[in-house]
């Protein structure tokens, strides 16, 4: 089966209710942001806050919103943190689909309010893939003469049960650097959490798994070497906007990126990929 419905929002977004013989899917357009995604017969793989009140402007907290064209706070401090993308209203440009998986591709059009914070001749697009896993390929070309440099991330929020259960693997051999400070090396493959964390890794490699009282999610990246682990604890959470204050026990984000040294410069014509693979685990 496939079904693919154009809904509005109460508080007035427009979203596709999608549904595949492999999954339930919901992509709003603004900000081209997924949040959710349910492989058939399995538990849903991303995390939205039960505050979020979907109000046009914001950022949906969970699901995995799309930072760019930079990420974290920009140098002027009057431009939003995490880009731009993520408010923006993107277009769906195409619906394939390939074997059992679902592709849809959007594009955002960037108007001249919008050159204020992104002066630079680009297109940017965004292809999910829906299966029994979730595909999401952040594509970046350089349509000008010079070239351009820009950070990014899809900043993914995952269902994780428990925090206090949780251990995320596949660290060793990355660095850190934490609220300022670092970078410091990752010795340890498994990270567990008892405060805040906030730590951009580099040099890390290609796949990371959450385990979860319900089971394990890998979260596999291509043309990427840097990756965001958020949670933002107790204090924190109070202070977050559309979030309530015990969610900080049932999510974590881990953010496929291009940040600091991994983040990107583009020659004139060139382009770039950052995808995230995100599934269930099973073992064989
Ligand atoms: O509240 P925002 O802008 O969605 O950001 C959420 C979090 O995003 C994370 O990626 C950052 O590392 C955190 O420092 C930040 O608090």
């Amino acid at each position: 089966m496939l079904a693919i419905t154009n809904k509005k929002h109460t508080n007035g977004l427009d979203y596709l209710d999608i549904e595949t013989d492999l999954c339930k899917a919901r992509i709003f357009l603004q900000g081209a942001q997924i949040d959710y995604f349910q492989p058939k017969g399995k538990p849903p793989l991303l995390w939205v806050s039960s505050a979020d009140d979907y109000q046009p402007g914001n950022g949906i907290r969970g699901g995995i919103p799309i930072c760019w064209p930079w990420f974290g706070m920009h140098p002027n401090p009057d431009f939003p943190q995490h880009g731009i993308a993520r408010t923006r209203i993107w277009t769906l440009a195409s619906i394939e689909m390939r074997a059992q998986q679902l592709e849809l591709r959007f594009e955002l059009a960037l108007d001249e309010q919008d050159k204020r914070f992104w002066p630079h001749d680009s297109r940017v697009s965004v292809l999910f893939s829906l299966g029994d896993s979730l595909s999401v390929s952040l594509n970046n070309h350089n349509t000008g003469n010079r070239p351009i440099s820009l950070t990014q991330a899809l900043h993914s929020y995952f269902p994780i049960g428990d925090i206090h259960q949780l251990r995320a693997s596949g660290f060793s051999g990355a660095k850190y650097i934490e609220f300022g400070a670092g970078p410091y090396p990752q010795e340890d493959d498994t990270v567990t959490f008892e405060r805040e964390t906030d730590r951009v890794y580099t040099d890390l490699g290609e796949v990371q798994w959450l385990h979860t009282p319900n089971g394990t999610i890998e979260v596999a990246r291509e043309h990427s070497h840097s990756a965001v682990l958020w949670n933002p604890w107790i204090a924190k959470s109070q202070r977050l906007s559309r979030f309530n204050p015990d969610d900080y026990l049932g999510m974590v984000c881990l953010e496929a990126a291009n940040v600091l040294d991994d983040g990107l410069t583009l020659a004139p014509g060139e382009s770039h990929s950052l995808i995230t693979h995100i599934r269930w685990w099973e073992s064989h």
